[in-house]
C-alpha cells in the first residue's frame, strides 16, 4: 500500500464576526484539504490549517511522500521532517501558542497521518478508532463554543446568530446552541471585554443553565493577579480555567493561588513543553489538538502521557471541516482519560462542508462515531471545487484577525496581558 499521488487543495468558507483577544474573525475561514492516493486504488483524506506559509509547507511535503507505505508512520515522519528542516512556521494570531521546529513538523504531519489512518481503515473496513487502540465510548460529547460577535461584518447583512455583545446575548446564543445540538457543557471565549464583565457573564450563564459544566478561555489576555481574581470569583462555577494568562511561570503561579484547574492550549502545545509543565503544576488540563500534536497516534500517546502525569484531558478546537470533526471523534473515542467534553467549532460552520452529509450528526450535545470503514465521511468532490473557487476569489491567504480588527477600530491592540 505505497502512497502513489497526493493532491493538496485549499479552500475557504464562510466565518462569521467572532471576537477574540486577537481581534475578530474574517469573513473566510481557510483550510486544507488532503488526498492521499495508493498504488492500489484506494484514498484517504486528511485536513489541516490553510494560512499560506502552512500550505506552502504542505504541498512541499506532498511531494516527498510518493513510495513510501501508508502503514510506515515513522518512515512518513522522517520525510515530513526533511522537508521541514530546521524551518519554523509561526501563526500571525498568536492563538495556540509558541511556534516551534517541532510543532511546525508535527502540524505539517498531521494531515498525511489521517489520510493514511483513513486508507488503513478502508483496506480493512474498520473505523479509525479501532486503529487507535478501539472505542472506550461510541459517540462523543462536544461543547457549545460561545464568542461575544457582532451582528454581521461590517457592510454585510446580519448573519443567522446574531449579534452577542453583552450576558443576554450570549444566553440567546447557548440557548440556540443547546437547542440545537444538546450541548451539556458551555465554553465562553473571553478576553473580549473587560474581567469583570466577563466574569458576569459567566455567572449569568450559570443562573440561565444551572446544570451546564462551564469553562472560560481568554486566551492569555489576563495578568497574574487579574486571573488569581478571576479563578477566585468563579470557584465553584467552572470546571477549569482555560489560558488565564501567557507563558508557563505565570500559569504556575495562578495555578498556585485559584481553586479550580488550568487548561491549556497555548502554553504546552508540543511534547518538549510537557516536562516543566508537569514539574511546575502549571496545567491540570491539556487540551490536545490532532492539527499540532502531530496526528492521532501521537495524540493518543500524548493522552497515555496525561494519565501518568494525572493531567486531565480534553480537546482544543479552530474553525475547522467534516473530516476534521471526523478524525477528532474517532481519536476522542479511542482516549480513555477524556474528561471534559471537547470544543468544537462545527456549528459556526453552518452546514458548509467538504464531506457529504450523514456520517457526522450531533444528538444530546454528542457525535456518534462514524461507522464506516476509515473516518467514515466521503468527500462532497462538487463542495470541494467550489469551496476551493472560494478560496481564489476571497483574497484571504492567512488568518489574521488582527488586522481584520484594525480596519474598524485602527488602535485595536492585541498585545497580551491586557487586564
Ligand atoms: O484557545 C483556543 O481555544 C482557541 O484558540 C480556539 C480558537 O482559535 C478561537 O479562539 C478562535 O477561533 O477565535
Ligand atoms: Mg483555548
Amino acid at each position: 500500500m505505497l502512497i502513489s499521488d497526493i493532491r493538496v487543495t485549499p479552500v475557504a468558507f464562510r466565518d462569521p464576526p467572532l471576537l477574540n483577544a486577537a481581534g475578530v474573525h474574517q469573513p473566510w475561514a481557510l483550510r486544507t484539504i488532503v488526498e492521499v492516493r495508493t498504488d492500489d486504488g484506494l484514498s484517504g483524506l486528511g485536513e489541516t490549517y490553510g494560512d499560506l506559509a502552512h500550505l506552502t509547507k504542505v504541498r512541499a511535503a506532498a511531494r516527498r511522500l510518493a513510495g513510501i507505505d501508508v502503514h510506515h508512520h515513522h518512515a512518513l515522519y522522517a520525510a515530513v521532517a526533511q522537508t521541514i528542516g530546521g524551518d519554523v512556521v509561526t501563526d500571525r494570531h498568536g492563538l495556540t501558542g509558541v511556534a516551534t521546529r517541532e510543532k511546525t513538523l508535527d502540524r505539517v504531519f498531521s494531515p498525511f497521518e489521517v489520510a493514511c489512518l483513513d486508507i488503513r481503515g478502508k483496506a480493512l473496513g474498520r473505523p479509525v478508532c479501532d486503529l487507535l487502540g478501539g472505542p472506550v465510548r461510541d459517540r462523543v460529547p462536544y461543547s457549545a463554543y460561545l464568542f461575544y460577535k457582532w451582528a454581521a461584518h461590517p457592510g454585510e447583512p446580519a448573519d443567522e446568530f446574531g449579534a452577542a455583545l453583552d450576558a443576554d446575548g450570549l444566553i440567546a446564543q447557548a440557548r440556540m446552541f443547546v437547542e440545537e445540538y444538546g450541548f451539556r457543557s458551555i465554553k465562553l471565549k473571553g478576553g473580549v471585554f473587560p474581567p469583570d464583565v466577563e466574569v458576569d457573564a459567566v455567572l449569568a450563564l450559570r443562573e440561565a443553565f444551572p446544570d451546564a459544566a462551564l469553562r472560560i478561555d481568554p486566551n492569555g489576555a489576563w495578568s497574574v493577579p487579574t486571573s488569581i481574581d478571576v479563578g477566585r470569583k468563579l470557584a465553584g462555577t467552572i470546571d477549569y480555567l482555560e489560558d488565564p494568562t501567557l507563558g508557563l511561570a505565570a500559569m504556575a503561579e495562578v495555578a498556585a493561588r485559584v481553586p479550580m484547574p488550568l487548561a491549556t492550549n497555548m502554553c504546552v502545545v508540543t511534547f518538549e513543553h510537557l516536562p516543566a509543565a508537569i514539574r511546575d503544576g502549571a496545567v491540570g488540563v491539556l487540551l490536545s489538538d490532532h492539527h499540532y500534536w502531530g496526528g492521532l497516534v501521537r495524540s493518543t500517546q500524548l493522552a497515555r502521557l496525561c494519565a501518568t502525569f494525572g493531567l486531565r484531558l480534553s480537546m482544543h478546537s479552530n474553525s475547522h471541516l467534516g473530516i476534521s470533526l471526523a478524525a477528532m471523534t474517532h481519536l476522542a473515542a479511542a482516549v480513555p482519560n477524556l474528561a471534559h467534553a471537547c470544543d468544537t467549532h462545527t456549528p459556526w460552520q453552518a452546514r458548509q462542508d467538504v464531506v457529504k452529509p450523514g456520517a457526522l450528526r450531533f444528538a444530546d450535545g454528542a457525535v456518534p462515531v462514524p461507522s464506516g470503514p476509515g473516518l467514515g465521511v466521503e468527500l462532497d468532490r462538487d463542495a470541494l471545487e467550489a469551496m476551493h473557487e472560494q478560496y481564489l476569489a476571497c483574497g484571504v491567504t492567512e488568518r489574521d484577525d488582527t488586522s481584520y480588527m484594525r480596519t474598524f477600530q485602527p488602535d485595536f491592540s492585541p498585545v497580551r496581558p491586557r487586564w
